[in-house]
């Protein structure tokens, strides 16, 4: 029997040159097709999670898949964490840049209340960028970051490197 990690590391699937050139793209999409392995990547990461969190703050759109089941598993509040603009009001706001791009993340500033251990997930870490403006996010409404838990970890661009002031808890399940 393989580890859950080969179990993803054979299903996502590389896409060279997506969404621009030079970018090894890691589809994680196959990931769904399986809903076995989709289980036990979410028992995985709630097992991570444990008693540690308040809530999960899940980053648009890819967060938001395991994101919201690891969430109702350890039966906490899901909070969407939107790109600008999709949110309505009251909301707080943060820009970043991307490994193709540049962006703002959103969330409603009356969700994460004072103190809140908050799990930041998303699906990729790559130059951290993303998961950072999330970590600030959380940080202006006045909760503290306890972990952070991605599927993959493309390791090369050193993402982890902006995000260690918040939390050295940083979970992912594969690395490249
Ligand atoms: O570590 P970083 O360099 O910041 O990159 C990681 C982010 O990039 C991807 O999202 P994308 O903005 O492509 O949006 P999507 O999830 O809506 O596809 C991915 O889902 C992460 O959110
Ligand atoms: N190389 C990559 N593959 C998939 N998602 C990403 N998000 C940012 N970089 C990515």
């Amino acid at each position: 029997m393989s580890t859950l990690q080969g179990r993803i590391d054979q299903t996502i699937a590389n896409v060279a040159d997506f969404p621009k050139p030079g970018i090894q793209y890691k589809d994680i999409t196959p990931l769904f097709l399986d809903a076995e392995l989709s289980n036990d990547i979410v028992d995985a990461f709630v097992e991570k999670a444990k008693g540690k969190i308040d809530a999960v703050c899940g980053i648009e759109s890819r967060g938001f898949l395991y994101g919201i089941q690891i969430a109702q598993k350890l039966g906490v509040p899901f909070i969407l964490v939107r790109k600008a603009g999709k949110l309505p009001p009251p909301t707080v706001s943060q820009s970043y840049d991307l490994e193709y791009g540049q962006a703002t993340i959103e969330v409603n500033e009356t969700y994460i209340k004072n103190d809140m251990r908050i799990l930041v997930h998303d699906d990729v870490l790559a130059t951290g960028g993303t998961a950072e403006a999330c970590a600030k996010l959380v940080e202006k409404c006045g909760g503290k970051v306890t972990q952070f838990s991605f599927i993959v970890n493309l390791e090369f661009l050193n993402g982890s490197d902006k995000l260690t002031s918040f939390t050295q808890d940083i979970v992912s399940l594969t690395t490249y």
